[in-house]
């Protein structure tokens, strides 16, 4: 496998206050993923990119990069990341062409008009280029952001929080932006509270909770690992409790009798077949037991179950 393009280790940030914002993060980002940072309001995400971008000194550790210490090559390592924040800053009667050539000369990169026009035309930007930012829609400022973080040529891309407060529409179409960089070779690393975001986007998720990084693991082995499922049996007769002769089995009866819930592992499921997960002992025990049932549905524990549970579990 490739050497990652960043190198983080043992990073710690306490603020002049005394606050300890970041506790030994280690981490290790892959050339071309899209990694999902999440984390509750004031976990230290932004903290986090902040100290990888440069803009906030860590008290201890390292970052390295592409291969550049980001201390001792802080030039070569800040060329090769662009970084998207929340909210446009006061160019509002600048136009698209200007904002975005501006942020590139930033880096002390010379013009090069061929690379903003490509910028600007996978963005759908280009049609916009000659407007003023104060006239554009919602969607086409976040655009404009992206497309200013782009204009130096990163090879990374830190989108923070990026579609925070925005409509449904405005998510999908960011997320589609986003996909679209990554399939161009840029490395993502978006940090959100958006646990749908983290599950429709990511091919890592980090979890970062009161400044630890309490989890990183494959998006598709964090689901399976962790996720559970549970199969809901709508009875033909309301029960008073669960019979005795089903003790063995994790069951709740609803509150008013007329639902059995069945929770397993997903996991178990999927590599024993649905002996694994107990299905059919349990639907063999409710038949010695009589007890019929109606209809029966299966939900998928969500990536917003796991992450509650871990959150919950270190509180
Ligand atoms: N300059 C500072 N001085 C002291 N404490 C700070 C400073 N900046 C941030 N903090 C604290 O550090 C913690 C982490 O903040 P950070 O902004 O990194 O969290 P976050 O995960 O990005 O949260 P949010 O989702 O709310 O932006 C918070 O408790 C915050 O109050």
């Amino acid at each position: 496998m490739s050497e990652p393009i960043i190198r983080i280790s043992g990073l710690n940030k306490t603020y002049a206050d005394g606050f300890q914002a970041l506790k030994h993060v280690d981490l290790e980002i892959r050339r071309g993923e899209i990694f999902a940072l999440l984390g509750p309001n004031g976990a230290g995400k932004t903290t986090l990119i902040s100290l990888v971008c440069g803009l906030v000194n860590a008290t201890q550790g390292r970052v390295e990069v592409d291969g550049f210490d980001h201390v001792a090559d802080y030039r070569a390592a800040r060329s090769r990341i662009g970084l998207v924040p929340q909210e446009l800053t006061n160019e509002a009667f600048e136009t698209v062409w200007n904002t975005v050539s501006f942020s590139r000369g930033l880096f002390g990169k010379p013009p090069d008009p061929a690379h903003i026009e490509r910028v600007l035309k996978s963005l759908a930007l280009w049609g916009k280029r000659n407007n003023r930012l104060i006239t554009l829609s919602g969607g086409m400022k976040r655009r404009v952001l992206i497309a200013k973080a782009l204009s130096h040529e990163p090879r990374i891309l830190f989108l923070d929080e990026p579609t925070a407060g925005v409509d449904v529409e405005l998510r999908r179409e960011m997320w589609q932006v986003v996909r679209q960089l990554r399939d161009n070779g840029v490395t993502i690393i978006l940090t959100t509270h958006y646990i749908e975001e983290a599950e429709e986007m990511a091919d890592r998720i980090g979890v970062i909770n009161r400044g630890e990084l309490v989890l990183v693991e494959e998006k598709a082995t964090l689901m399976r690992k962790l996720g559970s499922k549970q199969l809901t049996l709508h009875l033909h007769q309301p029960l008073e409790r669960v019979p005795a002769s089903l003790a063995a089995f994790d069951l709740q009866l609803s509150a008013d009798g007329c639902e059995l819930i069945y929770t397993y592992e997903a996991s178990r499921e999927s590599s024993e077949g649905s002996e694994g997960s107990g299905i059919s002992a349990l639907l063999a025990a409710l038949g010695a037991a009589d007890v019929g049932f109606k209809d029966l549905h299966t939900r998928q524990s969500s990536l917003e179950d796991i992450f509650v549970d871990l959150v919950k579990e270190r509180a």
